[in-house]
């Protein structure tokens, strides 16, 4: 792997140092475009996409061309990481600057190369299921301090489970889906019965997700020593959130209307082996957590992240939140580890949720409840308006990138506008 992640190497097609997809990344999304309308499967270069049911065509990939003749990234998966690696290591080849194969055949290019500005992302993976944790130490002291105990700000298990629910996986869309506001059940402060009504308090919350590649069987967990090897990849993920609705539906059993609503998710996977050169050791856990959940090696990833918020369409995009995925108590493999320790089965393309990605300073906290805390201190935005919440109108962008030597391993974008609530 490490041959596909040289900072040295270099592709033919251009790419800007700030571009978040050079050679070293190369993730796997969903694509169409005008002149071919039939969703397929491609690799991002530069601002380029390589179609990888064209080079299948041409004879230059070990599997397909039918499994990236596809719509979802789930048969490629079921490949299993052996293609994954050997699809993306023949994709690095063929774009390298001193391979002609590809370089110098115009009627190939022609065919295998499609300008991202032309062409529509769609999701891409069939989701069978939607997991949401809650792993990041600060976020979860922040609103525990907000709505329960600031002496007690954490609840008495955060330190040795990594807590989570089971989301909804339908209601997954991909990067520039508009949305409604959603509508639901709320009990204003001063009222004694709940009405019903359009949300008040929409909130973003900046997370990522990460993919399930290998399957497990019912009734056999996964070890925490393999869970890495389960995991296909990475995205950005916006965990949409109605903090009313919440704030009444969610004692005992967890969030439902105010969370299912919708989850946003950025259209390109990129690969755990393309994020291996930017491990870290994540945060000491103190108490040690039980033995299952007990890991080793660097499970953090250093992943710098921003929001930023655009008050309608003729504003500029601002940015509200600057943060780092590395501060993360629980890591994905804990994660994993956990949620099949019951014997839980997953299936391929299964999303995981990192939870709200907050960090130690005001301005990396990773949602509007923590930014504003719940409402009392506005932000004041650059066109003279204030938000406690989301506005319709307004659009929500997501990114995030890991910094190389003069290079970016970048997830893209994921962006999503609020429409009016129904009615
Ligand atoms: O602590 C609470 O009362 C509520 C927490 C959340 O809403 C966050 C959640 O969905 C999990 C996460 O994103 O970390
Ligand atoms: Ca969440
Ligand atoms: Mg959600």
């Amino acid at each position: 792997m490490m041959q596909t992640n040289d900072p040295a190497l270099k592709s033919f097609i251009p790419v800007a140092p700030e571009s978040h997809f050079p050679i070293q990344n190369l993730p796997f999304g969903i694509f169409s475009n005008a002149a071919n309308p039939a969703p397929r499967v491609g690799v991002a270069i530069g601002d380029q996409i390589v179609d990888l049911a064209a080079l299948a065509e041409a004879g230059l990939l070990n599997a397909g061309p039918e499994v990236f003749r596809q719509a979802a990234l789930n048969p490629f998966i079921a490949l299993g990481r052996a293609s994954w690696r050997s699809t993306r290591a023949a994709v690095s080849d063929l774009l390298r600057e001193d391979n002609l194969q590809l370089r110098d055949n115009q009627a190939l290019r022609a065919k295998a190369l499609i300008a991202q500005e032309q062409a529509t992302m769609h999701l891409p993976l069939e989701i069978p299921g939607y997991t949401d944790f809650y792993s990041s130490k600060e976020h979860a002291t922040n609103v525990g301090s907000m709505f329960r105990d600031p002496a007690n700000a954490l609840l008495p298990n955060w330190l040795h489970i990594p807590i989570g629910y089971n989301g909804r996986a339908s209601s997954v869309v991909v990067s520039g889906t508009p949305l409604q506001r959603p509508m639901g059940q709320l009990k204003l402060p001063d009222a004694d019965a709940p009405i019903f009504g359009a949300c008040r308090k929409l909130d973003f919350e900046l997370e990522t997700g990460f993919i399930i590649g290998q399957p497990n069987a019912l009734g056999e967990p996964i070890d925490i020593a393999d869970a890495e090897q389960h995991i296909f990849g990475m995205v950005l993920l916006n965990d949409w959130s109605a903090r009313d609705l919440q704030q009444w539906e969610y004692v005992p059993l967890g969030p439902f209307n105010s969370k299912s609503f919708a989850t946003s998710i950025s259209p390109w996977v990129v690969t755990m082996d393309a994020l291996e050169p930017f491990r870290v050791a994540s945060p000491a856990q103190q108490p040690e957590p039980l033995p299952y959940l007990q890991q080793s090696g660097k499970n953090g990833y250093d992943i710098t992240l921003e929001v930023s918020l655009k008050p309608g369409a003729t504003a500029a995009a601002q940015t509200i939140c600057r943060t780092n995925f590395k501060a993360m108590y629980w890591t994905m493999v804990q994660q994993l580890a956990h949620h099949t320790v019951s014997g839980c089965n997953t299936r391929i393309g299964d999303l995981m949720g990192s939870g709200t990605i907050s960090g130690s300073t005001p301005e990396s906290f990773g949602s509007l409840l923590e930014l504003t805390w719940n409402g009392k201190n506005p932000l004041a935005l650059a066109d003279g308006s204030q938000r406690s919440f989301i506005q319709d109108g307004d659009e929500v962008g997501m990114t995030g990138w890991c910094q190389g030597d003069g290079y970016r391993v970048g997830f893209g974008a994921v962006s999503g506008k609020i429409l009016p609530a129904r009615g």
